[in-house]
């Protein structure tokens, strides 16, 4: 990690404080330095692609040229199986122009309750997914997948963590996203998973 941003910055191609802090601290081990698009003030570009690679790619392009410096984005959500992977590419959208995430998951419950008559007999199981996509300003990119399985509660546990936490239990688990520290967090999520697969495919590292 440290030798191929060596004497250079990576811009970190979000807008989301919750996933800056998330990077930040599984990156700051490494001694690589992050700067935000939002800090930086670069524009957010529009999400148009169907697909979480597809968004990464677009966001990690967008602010490599407008920086001329290595960009990596994150297009990421929660994909619930009893909504046919619903919200996934929209999971931001659905907490609106303002980002608010009681109204996302009160909507989850909504169309798990519309389609399955209550929650209790809609099945839970969901998983967030991540795709990382890192821009270099010779005009490669390369993306890396990261999943992790879980199941979703209806009631929000915990404080912790951003968006849809504190209605997810990882698989193996009992406590919430929300309800865990940040370092159990890390060690677990989709967007670690996809920072290993970066790390192991860049570095030859583990
Ligand atoms: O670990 C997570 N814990 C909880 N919720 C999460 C997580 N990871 C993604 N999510 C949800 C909320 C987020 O808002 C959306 C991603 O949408 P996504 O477009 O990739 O990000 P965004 O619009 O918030 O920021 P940006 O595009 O500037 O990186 O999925
Ligand atoms: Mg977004």
């Amino acid at each position: 990690m440290d030798s191929a941003f060596e004497g250079g910055e990576l811009v970190l191609a979000t807008h989301n404080k919750g996933k800056v802090r998330e990077f930040e601290a599984m990156f700051q081990p490494r001694g690589v330095t992050i700067r935000s698009a939002a800090d930086l003030g670069l524009a957010e570009p529009e999400e148009t692609g169907s697909t979480f690679e597809a968004n990464a790619i677009l966001k990690a392009e967008a602010a490599m040229v407008a920086t001329g410096l290595p960009a990596l984005a994150d297009d990421s959500g929660l994909a619930v199986a009893g909504l046919d992977g619903a919200p996934g590419i929209y999971s931001a959208r659905w907490a609106g122009p303002g980002g608010d995430f009681n109204m996302a998951i009160a909507r989850v419950f909504r169309e798990l309750e519309g389609r399955y008559g209550s929650f209790a007999a809609a099945p839970k199981e969901a998983a967030f997914i991540a795709v990382l996509a890192l821009a270099w300003p010779d005009g490669r990119t390369l993306t890396f997948p990261g999943v992790v399985d879980g199941r979703i509660v209806e009631a929000p546990r915990g404080e912790g963590g951003f968006g849809y936490d504190p209605i997810f239990i990882p698989l193996g688990h009992t406590q919430t996203f929300g309800q865990m520290s940040a370092a159990d967090k890390h060690k677990i999520s989709h967007r670690r998973r996809a920072i290993d697969a970066m790390v192991k495919a860049l570095f030859a590292e583990s």
